[in-house]
């Protein structure tokens, strides 16, 4: 039998599109549950490296929307990972599989249940990556979430990572946003 996961993922595509508002360029693929269905899935699709530029990823718990105003969004951030140009050949689908498997694999222990999911941005200015949690009021979940990110993804002080409150981000979009909290 397959092995079976502990959450149902959903793996949504966006692609920006000018006939469209950005809720409706984002597109549902599929959803999964065992570790043998990610693997098929992961390895039919395009690496993130290999998405035009202004294409996001995103991978959320089943009934988790990867929109701000979802209810399980609305109160939380998101550990954010900012790459440079040249990260997208070496860094970028090794960080975001790594991330993968981080939530699927319920890497966060007892804080695993505020994560609601992740999303890649492919990007001309350069790629960014985002861990989505549910409270951003919770220190403790926030901050571990965090520390076994920077471990496991073994970022060193060189690439900063900022924990932004959606909030915040909502209405600053386009400009820097504060970090609530930095690892
Ligand atoms: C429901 N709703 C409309 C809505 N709900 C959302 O949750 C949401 C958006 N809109 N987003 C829109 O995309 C633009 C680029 O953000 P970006 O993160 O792609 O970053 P770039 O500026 O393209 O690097 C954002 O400025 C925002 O317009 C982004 N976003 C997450």
């Amino acid at each position: 039998i397959k092995h079976p996961l502990q959450n149902t993922w959903t793996l949504w595509y966006y692609e920006p599109d000018r006939t469209k508002t950005w809720e409706e360029s984002q597109r549902e693929i599929t959803s999964f549950d065992t570790a043998e269905d990610f693997w098929s899935l992961y390895n039919h699709i395009k690496t993130a490296s290999e998405l035009r530029q202004g294409c996001d990823y995103s991978m959320f718990k089943q009934g988790i929307r990867p929109m701000w105003e979802d209810d399980q969004n609305k109160c939380g951030g998101r550990w954010l990972i900012n790459l440079d140009k040249k990260q997208r050949t070496t860094d970028l689908d090794n960080f975001w599989l790594e991330i993968l498997l981080c939530m699927i694999g319920e890497a966060f222990n007892e804080y695993s249940d505020d994560v609601c999911g992740a999303v890649v941005n492919v990007r001309p200015k350069g790629d960014k990556l985002g861990v989505w949690t549910s409270n951003a009021d919770c220190a403790d979940s926030v901050m571990e979430i965090g520390r076994k990110l920077k471990e496991r993804l073994r970022i060193t002080s060189k690439t900063t990572m900022g924990y932004q409150v959606h909030k915040d981000t909502m209405v600053k979009a386009g400009s820097q946003t504060k970090n609530t909290y930095t690892l």
